[in-house]
């Protein structure tokens, strides 16, 4: 099975699995959640289902509108049932590593107000620790003025690199769709974190937005396999 095919069989069965008629859900980022939008779309089509979705993303929004979904969004919907979205690493206590599409500080507003947030993957998610499949460091949002500050404290107290991340198509860093930049930090994967305590410790440093650490916060992993099955796990 395919990575774009496990990707595929995760989001339909978790829509199937959470997704009730006339729930207002929230809509996640990345390339997974394209397929459980596709589903949605789907369900609408053909069995009536009708949710109000509440998007991520710059990008979020726009699958929602062009699959011809009703957007909504948190001062008309403050409380969300279920919330869908994708991941970048997913440990065995389900901590999560979010933001590898830069889109993590709403995708953590809207699953901090959903009941539930369900996380969709492939294969390649799936992991023991942190660190053991995604090298790409945790991603942090901060507020530009403060980028070099955070670095170096990050740096210093953890060691590690944190890398201000770098535009591919223009000259200059990556800004999020909240007008800040992202560090990604990778983490010396020799330490054991407590992983808790460092998401409080940097989201306490003067500057930072956000950090892409999900704690305590998926009820279920939905992962596809590459035998063509869905591995399900859920917590709470
Ligand atoms: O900022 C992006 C989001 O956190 C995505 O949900 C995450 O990067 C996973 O994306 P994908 O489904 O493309 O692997």
């Amino acid at each position: 099975m395919s990575i774009e095919e496990a990707k595929r069989l995760a989001a339909f069965k978790a829509v199937d699995t959470f997704i009730q008629d006339n729930t207002i859900i929230g809509v996640g980022s990345g390339s997974t959640i394209v397929y459980a939008v596709e589903r949605l779309a789907e369900l609408k089509r053909t069995k009536n289902l009708n949710v109000v979705c509440v998007p991520t993303s710059f990008q979020a929004r726009q699958l929602i509108l062009s699959n011809d979904l009703k957007l909504g969004d948190l001062e008309q919907y403050p409380k969300l049932n279920c919330t869908i979205d994708g991941a970048d690493e997913v440990d065995k206590n389900l901590v999560l590593i979010k933001g590898g599409g830069g889109c993590l500080l709403q995708e953590k507003i809207i699953a901090g107000y959903s009941e539930k947030l369900i996380i969709v993957a492939d294969y390649n998610k799936d992991s023991q620790h942190l660190g053991d499949n995604y090298k790409k460091g945790i991603p942090i949002e901060v507020l530009p003025l403060a980028y070099k500050p955070i670095q170096m404290r990050i740096q210093e107290k953890y060691r590690g690199s944190a890398t201000l991340r770098m535009s591919k198509m223009k000259a200059g860093p990556v800004i999020t769709d909240n007008g800040n930049l992202i560090l990604d930090w990778v983490f010396p994967t020799s330490e054991t974190f407590n992983w808790d305590e460092v998401n409080k410790t940097i989201k306490m440093m003067p500057g930072v937005i956000e950090t892409g650490l999900f704690i305590n916060m998926a009820h279920a992993v939905f992962f596809g396999t590459k035998d063509g099955s869905v591995k399900e796990i859920y917590t709470k």
